[in-house]
């Protein structure tokens, strides 16, 4: 169960996500989707329940719900890549960080851009690159919190492409949508928020 001050945002969940899974969240606004994903990442206890994780945080990637960086952001696709993998205080990457940066932006096909500031970027290109930064680590586990919302049809399905192609891999994908369509093409299980009972 989770629970904010009075308000009881589910009481009885009971699933499983296995490797390999493209696992679909679903639910109405408020259903508790986000913060389901929270209790994932470890960042919000259950009020009472448990959560079993077998993957340490380094293992997981996230892409948060739609951020949108201001125009005159100063950094370039790849310098916003390679700052998940800079570990104070040493500012700079080993040879075998750089090999993954790359490798990153050219699964999220961003080599051509990779030096386009971020803020000039299309919603979709800007998604690609929270994307890259997301799984430049190689995480075994990739979560997305409705990463096609507000983009176009073409934006949204080079999205997906990319994300499937990483479950083919391996990755195994947590995936918040509102889009049956989505649901239906990609997921291989589906946990409905919101329903009765919960
Ligand atoms: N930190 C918090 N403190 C109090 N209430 C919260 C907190 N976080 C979420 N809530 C409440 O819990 C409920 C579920 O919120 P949540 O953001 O998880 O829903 P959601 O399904 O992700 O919604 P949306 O589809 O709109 O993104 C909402 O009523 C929200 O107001």
């Amino acid at each position: 169960m989770v629970k904010f001050d009075q308000q009881v945002v589910f009481q009885k969940l009971n699933f499983s996500i296995n490797r390999g899974d493209f696992f679909c969240i679903v639910g109405p606004n408020g259903s508790g989707k986000t913060t389901l994903l929270r209790v994932i990442l470890e960042e919000l206890s259950p009020t009472s329940g448990e959560l079993q994780r077998y993957l340490t945080s380094k293992q997981i990637g996230y892409v948060p719900q739609f951020r949108n960086l201001e125009t005159d952001f100063p950094l370039s696709a790849q310098a916003f890549v390679e700052l998940k993998l800079i570990q104070k205080p040493w500012p700079w990457l080993t040879t075998t960080e750089k090999t993954q940066v790359q490798q990153a932006l050219s699964k999220t096909h961003l080599t051509a851009k990779k030096d386009w500031r971020i803020g000039q970027m299309s919603g979709g290109e800007k998604q690609r690159v929270y994307l890259a930064q997301a799984i430049v680590n190689q995480p075994q586990l990739l979560i997305l919190d409705e990463p096609t919302a507000s983009l176009d049809v073409q934006a949204k399905y080079e999205i997906m492409d990319v994300v499937q192609e990483l479950n083919q891999q391996g990755t195994t994908i947590i995936f918040i949508t509102h889009d049956p369509q989505l649901l239906e093409k990609y997921g291989t299980k589906t946990l409905h928020l919101g329903e009765e009972g919960q």
